[in-house]
C-alpha cells in the first residue's frame, strides 16, 4: 500500500509470516514506532536509542534495526489534520509490518475520543496483552520480599467492558436500552431508570478460550508452575464465572488437565518438562489481597481485560512502579509493544520519567524477533544500572544514597553496562 505521510525507509526489510505461523525475520527488519502523547517524547527516545546500542552491540553491523515512524493520538492530528487520531494507514502499517512499538496515548475521561490504546488493540484483533511483573534487585519497593514477585499477566484484550458499548444516561439509546430490559426481559432491579447510564460486558467462549490457551502454552513452553485464572464469577456468573469456566476446560480438553483433590483446581504434567503444572482460580478482590501477602503462589496469571488492567498497576507497584512495568499485545500474527503506564502528563517534556517500561518492552519486543542476545544485554544493563543506584525520580525518591538521573540520562546508563 503507498502511505500518504508514513515514510517506509528504503534500507530496511518487511518481516513475514512463515507458512509454520512463526515469524521470518530478516537482519534488517522495518519496526514501525509510535512516539506516544504526554511523556512518550521522554521515553520513546531512549528506548530507540538503547535496542541500536543493543543490537549493535549483540550482532556488530550484521542486524539492524530500521525504524519507521507511525502517527497515533495528538501527533498524528498534527501530521493529518483535525480530528484525525488514529489514521487507518498506521493500523494498516502495524498490520503489514508485523512489529511495532509505542509510546503511551491520552484518552479524556468522560467524553471525547474512546481509548485509541484499546482501539488499536481491538482493530488489530490483538487479543493477548502479556505483562510480566519481575523484580530487579535494589528496586524500592512497598513488600518485604520483592523477590518472590515474577508474575506474568495473560491480560484479555479485545472483550468485556472495553468492548465500550455504553450509552450516557438520559439518552435515548440508554432509555431503549432499560426499556427493552425492563419490558422484554425482566429485569427489575434498575434502580433509578430516568438518569442510568448503561453499558454491556461481552465476554466469549472463543474470546476466552484464545487467550487462556496462549496463557497455558507460555506456562508450558517456559516451564512455570501454576496458571491462576482471576475472575470475579461470584457476581458476574455468565461473563466472569464463565471464563473461569471455559479456562479449565481448555486446561481439560487440550492440556490433558485432571482434577486435583476433586476440583476444582486441575493439574497437568508439562509435556516438555515434566514437571507437575496446577490450574487453579482466585476470584478477584481476593487476588488483589493474595499478590500482596503470599505472592510466591502466583506464577502465570489470565482474567479478564477490566481486571487485568486493575492487576497490573497493582502488581507493578510491588516491584517498583509503573515505571518499570512492560507489555505487549499480541495477535497470531501482528505484536503491539508498550508500556503499562499512560502519558503522565504533568511530567510531560521534562526528561524526568522512567523510560523502564518502554525500553522493557522493546526487550520484550527483540525476544519475540528471537533476537535474545540483544534483549539478554538490555536486561543485564537495566539490572546494573539500578544495582549502581543510577535511577530516575520514581526510585531516587525511595532509595537511599541513589544518583537522580534524567529519562535520556537512565538509557545512557543502561547502554554504559550491557
Ligand atoms: N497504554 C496506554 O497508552 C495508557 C494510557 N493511559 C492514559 O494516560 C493518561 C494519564 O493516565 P494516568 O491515570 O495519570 O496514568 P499514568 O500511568 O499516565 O500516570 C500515573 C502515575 O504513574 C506514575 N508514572 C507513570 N509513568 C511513569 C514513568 N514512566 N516513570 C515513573 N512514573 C510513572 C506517575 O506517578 P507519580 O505521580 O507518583 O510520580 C504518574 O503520575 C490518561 O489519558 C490515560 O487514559 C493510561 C494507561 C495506559
Ligand atoms: O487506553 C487507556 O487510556 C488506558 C489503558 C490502560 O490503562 C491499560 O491498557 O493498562
Ligand atoms: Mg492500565
Amino acid at each position: 500500500m503507498a502511505y500518504q505521510k508514513i515514510q517506509v525507509p528504503a534500507e530496511g526489510t518487511k518481516i513475514t509470516i512463515n507458512s509454520d505461523g512463526s515469524l521470518n525475520v530478516p537482519n534488517n527488519p522495518i519496526i514501525p514506532f509510535i512516539e506516544g502523547d504526554g511523556i512518550g517524547v521522554d521515553v520513546t527516545p531512549p528506548m530507540l536509542d538503547v535496542l541500536n546500542a543493543a543490537v549493535e552491540k549483540a550482532y556488530g553491523g550484521e542486524r539492524k534495526l530500521v525504524w519507521m515512524e507511525v502517527y497515533a493520538g495528538e501527533k498524528a492530528v498534527k501530521v493529518y489534520g483535525d480530528d484525525t487520531w488514529l489514521p487507518e494507514e498506521t493500523l494498516e502499517a502495524l498490520k503489514d509490518f508485523k512489529v511495532g512499538i509505542k509510546g503511551p496515548l491520552t484518552t479524556p475521561v468522560g467524553g471525547g475520543i474512546r481509548s485509541l490504546n484499546v482501539a488499536i488493540r481491538q482493530k488489530l484483533d490483538l487479543f493477548v496483552c502479556q505483562r510480566p511483573v519481575l523484580w530487579f534487585t535494589g528496586v524500592p519497593s512497598p513488600v518485604k520480599n520483592p523477590q518472590d514477585v515474577d508474575m506474568v499477566i495473560f491480560r484479555e484484550n479485545s472483550e468485556d467492558i472495553y468492548a465500550g458499548i455504553e450509552w450516557k444516561a438520559g439518552s435515548p439509546e440508554a432509555k431503549k436500552v432499560i426499556k427493552f430490559f425492563t419490558e422484554e426481559m425482566g429485569v427489575t432491579n434498575i434502580r433509578f431508570e430516568d438518569m442510568c447510564g448503561i453499558g454491556v460486558k461481552p465476554v466469549s467462549e472463543e474470546g476466552t478460550k484464545r487467550l487462556v490457551r496462549q496463557a497455558l502454552q507460555y506456562t508450558v513452553d517456559n516451564n512455570r508452575d501454576s496458571l491462576t485464572l482471576v475472575h470475579k464469577g461470584n457476581i458476574m456468573k455468565f461473563t466472569e464465572g464463565a471464563f473461569k469456566d471455559w479456562g479449565y476446560e481448555i486446561a481439560r480438553d487440550e492440556f490433558g488437565a485432571e482434577l486435583l483433590d476433586g476440583g476444582p483446581w486441575m493439574q497437568f504434567k508439562n509435556p516438555k518438562t515434566g514437571k507437575n503444572v496446577i490450574v487453579k482460580d482466585v476470584i478477584a478482590d481476593a487476588m488483589l489481597q493474595q499478590i500482596l501477602l503470599r505472592p510466591a503462589e502466583y506464577d502465570v496469571i489470565a482474567t479478564l481485560n477490566l481486571n487485568g488492567d486493575y492487576l497490573s498497576d497493582a502488581l507493578a507497584a510491588e516491584v517498583g512502579g509503573i515505571g518499570i512495568a512492560p507489555g505487549a499485545n499480541l495477535s497470531d500474527t501482528v505484536g503491539v509493544f508498550e508500556a503499562t503506564h499512560g502519558t503522565a502528563p504533568k511530567y510531560a517534556g521534562q526528561d524526568k520519567v522512567n523510560p523502564g517500561s518502554l525500553i522493557l518492552s522493546g526487550e520484550m519486543m527483540l525476544r519475540h524477533l528471537g533476537w535474545t542476545e540483544a534483549a539478554d544485554m538490555i536486561l543485564k544493563g537495566t539490572s546494573a544500572a539500578i544495582g549502581e543506584k543510577k535511577v530516575t525520580y520514581d526510585f531516587h525518591r525511595l532509595m537511599d544514597g541513589a544518583e537522580l538521573v534524567s529519562a535520556s540520562q537512565f538509557g545512557k546508563e543502561i547502554i554504559a553496562r550491557m
